[in-house]
């Protein structure tokens, strides 16, 4: 072979590497997924839409503006006027903070009647609001001297969308940052895995939203940051089934022989995780749509949570029937649908307490309270309220629940508290029930409809 011949094969051979490593240069950049375009903090297509107010369900054909007794309650509307003060407005009385801090014994020890059981009335625990916690945590709202303005409700978790700061940088943009860096190995999935479970998503739902991700970001040809949004706005909406029906059921009944019916809502769950406030602020919302409302204060075991609904009834003109004390709570409901029969309100919201944590006594006591309130009326809402903030533990404390009542809805409060917004996703799949209502803090209208699209919104962008 001659030298030119030799000079022309290693010509061609260094231009065939050159344009092969060229080649694969490109290839690999393509392949990339950036996360730094301009377009990084635009509202993902569609935008947040979180505009929608908190909705009212009847329970039968609509009923045409009941004409209702004489009852000491003023409307407010979704701008209200100021407007007259609701004749029950009694003195609140203060609990002094209790500086002790010690143990206390669990009282069923000394009962002789139970064997050495939990009965109906006692904790399993000792409860927080013994000595050795202090009221000094429960903070009572100042009573009103005039009936408040209360927010509207539309376009509320719009306004709290920042509240859910905590859960969108740990989780929302975590999940975006990984599965927008570029090639995915199985590390990478690892990491998107154990992001969703952190956020206390669940083995289960971790599971199917990895799988549905993995599936689609091929099927999709998932390339740019608004790519990986717009996937994972899907499959998250998609994993928090956006066709639930979350509307409140608190519309009277219609009329029937004996006039309007108001719609009874029951509030359950354990000591601490909102109830009376949720109460509070639901009460408020109602107001503000227009509703009359009645409180029952069936969490007779703690004077000061009847004060403190008591309270948040005042601020909106709405009266509360409570009892003495250590009271039966099935009889204060059972009065309180009573009066708001009498009254002809709309609504009568049940505050009950959460005290026990053996089922049979919650057993023995949701269920009492339920039976006799259904000799007055129909129970057409039970809420139940979960700290969104006890991870694993308020799913136990669901489940247990949901076999003693039958929950037709679910209020996740203390959400504005946590970076594990994902146990929205789980509690829905452990009980199919929808989430319907979530508090976004402790102001009296941070309580917000809850909407998959408008919170994975929130989350993502
Ligand atoms: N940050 C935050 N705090 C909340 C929220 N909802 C309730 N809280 C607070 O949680 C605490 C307990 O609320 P309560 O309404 O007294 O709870 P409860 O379940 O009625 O408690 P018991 O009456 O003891 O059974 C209060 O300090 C509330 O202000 C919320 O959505 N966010």
């Amino acid at each position: 072979m001659s030298t030119t011949s030799l000079i022309w094969i290693i010509v061609v051979v260094a231009v065939l590497l050159a344009v092969a490593l060229v080649t694969g240069v490109v290839l690999a950049r393509r392949r990339r997924i950036s996360l730094t375009e301009p377009e990084q903090d635009k509202p993902a297509k569609g935008g947040y839409r979180a505009g929608g107010a908190i909705t009212f369900n009847e329970p039968a054909p609509p009923v045409a503006e009941p004409t209702r007794p004489a009852e000491p309650v003023e409307r407010s509307g979704a701008s209200p006027a100021p407007v007259e003060r609701a004749e029950r407005v009694e003195p609140v009385e203060r609990v002094e903070p209790v500086e002790r801090v010690e143990p206390v014994e669990h009282p069923v020890a000394e009962r002789t009647e139970v064997d050495g059981q939990p009965g109906v009335g006692d904790d399993a625990a000792v409860p927080r609001d013994s000595a050795k916690r202090g009221f000094v945590e429960v903070d009572l709202p100042e009573q009103a001297s005039e009936i408040e303005e209360i927010e509207p409700t539309s376009g509320r978790l719009e306004r709290l969308r920042g509240r859910l700061s905590r859960s969108r940088s740990t989780f929302g943009q975590s999940l975006l940052g990984l599965l927008g860096a570029g090639d995915l190995d199985e590390d990478s999935w690892t990491d998107i895995e154990d992001t969703l479970l952190m956020a206390d998503l669940g083995a289960a739902i971790t599971d199917q939203i990895v799988a549905a991700l993995r599936e689609q970001i091929v099927a999709r040809g998932v390339r740019t940051s608004d790519d990986v949004r717009a996937l994972l706005r899907d499959v998250l909406v998609d994993a928090l089934h956006p066709e639930m029906r979350r509307a409140v059921n608190a519309l009277p009944h219609a009329d029937g022989a004996s006039g309007p019916k108001p719609a009874v809502v029951l509030v359950v769950g354990v000591n601490g995780v909102g109830k009376t406030t949720t109460t509070g602020k639901l009460a408020r919302v109602l107001v503000a749509d227009g509703r009359t409302v009645l409180l029952g204060a069936a969490d007779t075991f703690r004077a000061a949570a009847a004060d403190q609904l008591e309270t948040w009834g005042s601020r909106v003109g709405a009266s509360t029937v409570r009892g003495a004390e250590g009271a039966d709570p099935a009889s204060v409901a059972f009065e309180a649908v009573k009066q708001g029969v009498a009254a002809g309100v709309d609504t009568v919201l049940i505050d009950t307490a959460g005290r026990l944590h053996t089922k049979t006594g919650l057993m023995d006591e949701l269920g009492k309270v339920k039976r006799v309130v259904e000799k007055q009326a129909e129970v057409d809402e039970v809420l139940l309220v979960l700290d969104a903030t006890t991870g694993q533990n308020g799913l136990t404390q669901a489940r247990v629940f949901a076999e003693v009542v039958d929950v037709t809805g679910i209020v996740l409060t203390k959400l504005d508290g946590t970076a594990k917004g994902g146990i929205v996703f789980q509690v829905q799949r452990e009980l199919g029930v929808p989430v319907k209502l979530v508090g976004l803090g402790e102001g009296a209208d941070h309580l917000a409809p809850f909407e998959p699209t408008a919170f994975v919104d929130a989350l993502l962008t």
